[in-house]
């Protein structure tokens, strides 16, 4: 009787109260409510299953159904598949932004909005088009699809937020780590906690996560019991690279809709064929693993195919179109998943991104939502972008690995420039020798930098370097760096490597941008080097002058004016330009104020983001490091006899500090609560509030007190 409807379904106030398990019932699925005016449909049910007594009650949110009737197992799975696919989206429940009815069309422009009716629509439309979507997609040849901006944007205006399509484990996981599949925290083999049917791990009795989504695997997931209780004695039996691309998969019964935009996506199939890295990895790890442990188990005749297509190219596609689109998420509990959102895709790639993303982690109907927001001004009909790689890799890292994961060489403007912005975060330092053997001193750039394989030249003298060179040294110095900052490194082993590396890179490269951010972080924490405890030279070395770069410049500025005096003219040009770079940077760096390691950073850090569209957190822990060693230094000078600051420097101080920590607040506000950036925005608070009590006590005047964020 297709078309029937099981009317005890509306989840009203009596049935709350039900008890969850009616008398003699059996339970057949727990589903979230549908609004009361959206009772599904329930499609080729056979007779004896309607006839099915179902009462409901609900139980977190969700609707419990049981019948009291007894099912045979192919009935059961019919109505529990048939109510499943019958349910509404969730965020399909939208709301009139004018009455609060419910609400069926939404703004067919952002969809961020709906309406009961079209009056109603109209009726909002001039407060509304102020903030419905601000760009429009369009298409090129070189980027494919990609925003551009259709009014101007200032920083913090929201381009666009919506929730995602799909949600799941990364899938290229390094480690083994172990989720639960219901809300993505870490789980264990080691526990018996695992969901009843496909005893795939779960993180515990009180679990918060959304049984809904999981329902859905957990079918496929347990078509074999006897691989079901294989898996759980061997880890090697959990492929949680293959989950993301099953609820993919899911979604072609689940949400044609979402499908359809899944298919959509861009997947480079061209680029993932037989005899790539990627085509092996995930023919093995996901093609291979669903295949042969469920879905060629799925039955195929009698009810409905729960998958029409579970075919070896469509996996590999929807594999293709996770690396080439998914965003990443670091949940608040450590974890890393995945998600698929509808436009936020879209957003082409710049090494210099104008818009920052922030995502909703806590529990509940907005978890994992996106919000994209402009980071600087953004003019009508610039492209709206943001960045896939990380902003502090050096030129041809970034682009290897965009070209590696992503399939296109960057021409940004940060790709196409040797000095990176004047940064110097890929310069390494020219090992060659002058004729009296002294250090030759230049700097080496990549002569074409927008080509894979540009030789790198000394600005100074006539070495050469190929890029295999100069990327097997950096490669093997990352090694190094990466090593010893994951081991949990001292302030001594910090010291020493910042010394080593120091021979070979510029003192701005970005492996050595790498551990002077730790090193900054170590000093004034780390035991033996608190606040209380560090010598003023220390101290200064955090807040004092960064020697290596002063006498780098010096030198460097100092033989640049020597051999200009010597050189042909075709050379003179380029080295005036690099010794008035250098003479504007040491005017700069020499100013007692920004001549610090902090500082240092901080210019690198804002050069390369100005908006902070993608290094807030770096930014701010400078910039409140730089602040605990303003405020250190001052309090010893206090604390002299006689006193070493009198009250005008000590008031111009504690603004000093003050403004660093605003500023750092600033950067940090977007970030979501549970994130790391949430936890540094407490920590900037909590000194703020202590910066407030030492102004009371000394009785400054405290003239930006009241700022706060
Ligand atoms: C996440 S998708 C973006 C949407 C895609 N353009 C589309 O039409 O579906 C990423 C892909 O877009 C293209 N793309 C993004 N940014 C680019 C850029 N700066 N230069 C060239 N291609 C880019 C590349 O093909 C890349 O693999």
């Amino acid at each position: 009787m297709p078309g029937q409807k099981i009317e005890p379904w509306t989840p009203s106030t009596e049935v709350r109260h039900l008890t969850p398990r009616p008398p003699g019932c059996v339970k057949i699925t727990s589903l979230p409510p549908p609004p009361p005016d959206r009772v599904p449909d329930l499609p080729d049910l056979p007779a004896r299953s309607l006839k099915a007594h179902m009462y409901s009650c609900t139980w977190k949110q969700t609707v419990t159904l049981w019948t009291s009737s007894g099912l045979d197992k192919s009935e059961f799975s019919l109505i529990r598949t048939s109510l499943v696919r019958a349910m509404p989206e969730e965020e399909d429940v939208m709301t009139c932004d004018v009455c609060g009815a419910h609400a069926p069309n939404k703004c067919s422009a952002c969809k961020q909005v709906a309406y009961c009716s079209k009056e109603h629509q109209k009726q909002d439309w001039t407060r509304h088009k102020e903030v419905c979507r601000p760009f429009e997609v369009c298409s090129s040849p070189e980027l494919g699809r990609h925003l551009l901006a259709s009014r101007d944007l200032t920083p913090g205006d929201v381009i666009l937020s919506e929730l995602p399509l799909v949600v799941g484990p990364k899938h290229h996981s390094q480690d083994e780590a172990v989720l639960c599949l219901l809300c993505h925290r870490p789980a264990s083999l080691d526990t018996d906690y695992r969901c009843p049917r496909c005893l795939w791990p779960v993180c515990g009795p009180d679990c918060p996560g959304d049984a809904k989504t999981h329902a859905h695997e957990c079918v496929v997931l347990r078509v074999d019991p006897q691989q079901s209780r294989r898996n759980v004695t061997s880890q090697r039996g959990y492929h949680y690279e293959a989950i993301t691309p099953l609820r993919c998969l899911l979604q072609q019964r689940r949400s044609p809709r979402k499908w359809r935009q899944i298919l959509e996506m861009e997947a480079h199939e061209g680029d993932r064929g037989p005899g790539t890295d990627a085509y092996r990895e995930v023919r093995e790890k996901v093609v291979g693993y669903l295949k042969t442990n469920f879905l060629d188990k799925l039955p195929e005749s009698g009810a409905e195919p729960l998958l029409e297509d579970t075919s070896e190219k469509t996996l590999l596609r929807l594999c293709g179109v996770l690396d080439v689109n998914a965003l990443e998420l670091s949940l608040p509990f450590g974890t890393e998943i995945v998600a698929l959102y509808p436009t936020a895709y879209l957003l082409e790639h710049s090494c210099m991104p104008n818009t920052r993303h922030s995502f909703e982690t806590a529990p509940g109907t907005r978890q994992y939502r996106v919000t994209v927001t402009a980071a600087r001004d953004i003019r009508r009909g610039e492209h709206i972008t943001t960045m896939y790689t990380h902003a502090l890799w050096g030129t041809q890292a970034r682009r290897e690995h965009l070209k590696a994961t992503k399939y296109f060489s960057c021409r940004c403007q940060r790709c196409a420039d040797p000095t990176e912005l004047g940064t110097y975060v890929s310069a390494m330092k020219c090992l060659g020798a002058n004729s009296d053997g002294a250090a030759c001193g230049g700097i080496q750039l990549p002569t074409s930098p927008l080509e894979e394989d540009s030789d790198w030249k000394c600005d100074l003298c006539p070495i050469t370097l190929s890029s295999s060179q100069v990327n097997d040294l950096v490669t093997r110095i990352g090694d190094e760096v990466e090593d010893i900052l994951r081991g949990g490194p001292t302030v001594k082993q910090l010291e020493e490597l910042l010394d080593k590396v120091s021979t070979f890179l510029h003192p701005n490269h970005y492996h050595c941008y790498a551990v002077k951010h730790s090193l900054v972080q170590l000093y004034g924490h780390q035991h033996g080097y608190k606040p209380q405890q560090l010598t003023l030279q220390q101290l200064d070395n955090k807040y004092g002058t960064d020697i290596h770069i002063l006498l780098y410049m010096y030198s460097c500025c100092f033989r640049h004016v020597l051999l200009l005096f010597q050189t042909s003219a075709p050379v003179v040009s380029d080295m005036y330009s690099c010794c008035f770079r250098h003479v504007l940077l040491l005017f700069q760096t020499c100013t007692p104020v920004v001549s610090d390691m902090c500082r240092c950073l901080l210019t690198i850090t804002e050069t390369l983001d100005p908006g902070n569209a993608r290094l807030a957190l770096y930014s701010s822990v400078l910039q409140y490091e730089t602040h605990n060693a303003v405020v250190q230094l001052a309090r010893r000078r206090l604390a002299q006899q006689p006193p070493g600051i009198g009250r005008d420097e000590l008031d111009s101080k504690v603004k000093e500090a003050r403004q660093l920590l605003l500023r750092a607040a600033q950067a940090l506000a977007p970030e979501p609560d549970l994130s790391a950036g949430g936890r540094m925005l407490c920590l900037v608070n909590k000194s703020l509030k202590e910066l407030d009590i030492w102004v009371k006590e000394l009785g400054l005047s405290g003239a930006d007190r009241g700022q706060s964020c």
